[in-house]
């Protein structure tokens, strides 16, 4: 398998009083194009800061240093429209940019000085926030071609869809704008976009949805239209960040489910960040185990629930056969 993506030595520190908090401490990894990996930890081990990290959406003041290196074999041709309203751009962080091979594949570093850490720049429409209204404040964004973008080449959702929507925007008009920006379509195609994309996660009544306001809808229906939002421009990678934590259990399965056959029908790359052994069991070919912004242990699904190497693994293993042991019994048997 080829690595779409490598994080080489990648430490994070978040400013704080005194030295800070270190969320990620020296952690390698690399991401297989076309895989479906999962991220699982504890609360404060740092899986979120990973992937805000690969998203290039890290807080402004995080200092960060190590090596995040893309191949991305499809990365997408920029275009020059304004970013969506519905999710925020991703920002190059400063560091060495460099492409290859006709734009096939870049890798973005960045190498620490003395302490091998270094500010990260101000995050390009970085997660501003929205304003009380709603809208979103941005800033003019450099333009930096061959660097994979949040909506077009990287996916993300997050656990709370309403922080990826806009509350006074129908959801339809936010998931075309994400066509329109990223795939260059005119308005009444990327309409009829957003309303395949909302038949395709299994919303019923899509021409009504596509009317509805954020607020009109469900938890779980949210999360579909923020997926969906998510995929609108074919990204490579998707990343779900505790996408289902805030749904009821049947919910959260049906999520899960959604998430598979998209991956599976799109070809794209999955990381799944959950706190729940069970469910990354459920969707990921491969478990990464954080705990304290080290990667504790990485191995196939079959490996990390039937013969974990790390104690520390074995005790989220037991702390869950305790509660149900059915889904991870079947974990990594073959489909
Ligand atoms: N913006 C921030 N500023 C300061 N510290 C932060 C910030 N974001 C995260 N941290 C700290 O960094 C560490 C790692 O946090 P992170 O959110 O990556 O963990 P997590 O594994 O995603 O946890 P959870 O399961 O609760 O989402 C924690 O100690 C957290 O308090
Ligand atoms: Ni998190």
């Amino acid at each position: 398998m080829t690595a779409l993506l490598s994080i080489r030595d990648l430490t994070v520190r978040y400013r704080g009083d005194g030295s800070g908090v270190l969320a990620l401490k020296g952690v390698s990894l690399e991401i297989e194009a076309g895989e479906r990996l999962a991220i699982i930890g504890e609360s404060g081990s740092g899986k979120s800061t990973l992937a805000l990290a690969v998203a290039g959406l890290l807080a402004r003041g995080a200092r960060i240093g190590g090596a995040i290196e893309w191949a991305m074999p499809k990365l997408q041709m920029p275009h020059s429209f304004a970013p969506p309203s519905v999710l925020p751009d991703i920002s190059p962080t400063r560091g060495e940019i460099s492409s290859s091979v006709a734009g096939t594949s870049f890798s973005t570093s960045v190498i620490g000085e003395s302490c091998n850490e270094k500010a990260i720049s101000p995050l390009v429409g970085e997660m501003s926030g929205r304003t009380e209204g709603g809208a979103t404040e941005r800033q003019p964004l450099p333009v930096r071609e061959k660097t994979p973008r949040l909506g077009r080449d990287i996916g993300f959702v997050f656990q709370d869809p309403s922080s990826s929507l806009d509350p006074v925007m129908p959801v339809g008009k936010q998931i075309a704008e994400v066509a329109q920006t990223h795939l260059g379509l005119s308005w009444p195609q990327a309409y009829a976009h957003a309303k395949t994309l909302l038949e395709r996660v299994r919303l019923p009544d899509p021409d009504a949805v596509l009317r509805a306001y954020p607020h009109q809808l469900s938890g779980g229906q949210k999360q579909r239209v923020a997926i969906a939002a998510a995929i609108a421009a074919g990204p490579t990678l998707l990343i779900a960040d505790e996408a289902t934590s805030a749904l009821d259990t049947i919910v959260q399965t049906e999520i899960v489910s959604l998430i598979r056959r998209l991956v599976a029908e799109d070809g794209m790359t999955l990381l799944f960040i959950s706190h729940d052994i069970a469910l990354a069991a459920e969707l990921a070919e491969r478990i990464a185990v954080f705990r304290n912004g080290e990667l504790l242990e990485l191995g196939t699904t079959a490996q990390i629930v039937h013969a974990p190497r790390n104690a520390y693994t074995r005790a989220l293993l037991d702390a869950h056969l305790g509660i149900d042991a059915g889904p991870l019994r079947q974990a990594g048997a073959p489909a």
